[in-house]
């Protein structure tokens, strides 16, 4: 078997590639609550993929919020970058995955941002090996109204997972910083398609 290319490598080539690891991941609808979810197919080994959608600036991203339905900042994802805030605006669907994975407060996937050429990525990177469990990730804060109640959807956590070297010894992922304002809000599933 070939050598397992390294974790920031993957999402690089993901990124410059523009792919998901689609042929892995299904989308499922949950519940009216939680909605629609990512689920691995099969095993889904450490590994990425990308955040995808607009990436804008702080202005922009203020005019688009004035404009914009409340449904839509669900899926817009700010975060600081050397200094300064961007976002990925993912309320225009385009295929990719990213936008449709879940909060969890024990995850089994952490949200990094990457410098591809200079540029910021939001990547997801397994913390664990995950075999047909739903994807998840720490959307980063504590007061979501989801988080107050029980989910029938459980995530398997590892506590090993959080340190693996092969994620941490990474020295161009930019982690300095959690993202700021995570996608949380409450959406309007029927204005979506999949
Ligand atoms: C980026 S969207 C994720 C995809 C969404 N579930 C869907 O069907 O379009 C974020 C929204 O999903 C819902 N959500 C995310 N994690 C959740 C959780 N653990 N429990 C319930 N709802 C959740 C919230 O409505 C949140 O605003």
């Amino acid at each position: 078997m070939p050598p397992r290319i390294s974790p920031l490598k993957d999402a690089m080539h993901h990124v410059v590639s523009k792919t998901d690891k689609t042929f892995k991941l299904d989308v499922k609808y949950i519940n009216p609550v939680k909605g629609r979810g990512l689920f691995a197919k099969g095993a889904f080994c450490k590994g990425d993929f990308e955040y995808r959608g607009d990436m804008i600036n702080d202005a922009e991203l203020q005019r688009r919020r004035k404009c914009y339905h409340a449904s839509c900042a669900a899926f817009m994802f700010d975060f600081n970058w050397r200094g300064k805030t961007w976002c990925v605006d993912a309320s225009r669907e385009d295929g990719s995955f990213g936008w449709i994975v879940n909060d969890h407060k024990h995850p089994n996937c952490k949200m990094k941002k990457i410098d591809v050429n200079g540029k910021p990525h939001l990547c997801l990177f397994a913390l664990d090996d995950i075999k047909g469990e739903e994807i998840a990730y720490d959307y980063g804060g504590e007061d979501y109204p989801w988080r107050t109640q029980t989910t029938s959807v459980a995530v398997k956590t590892s506590a090993a997972s959080a340190s693996d070297p092969s994620l941490q010894s990474e020295t161009q992922m930019d982690d300095e910083s959690a993202p700021i304002n995570s996608p949380q809000q409450v959406c309007s599933h029927s204005s979506l398609k999949i």
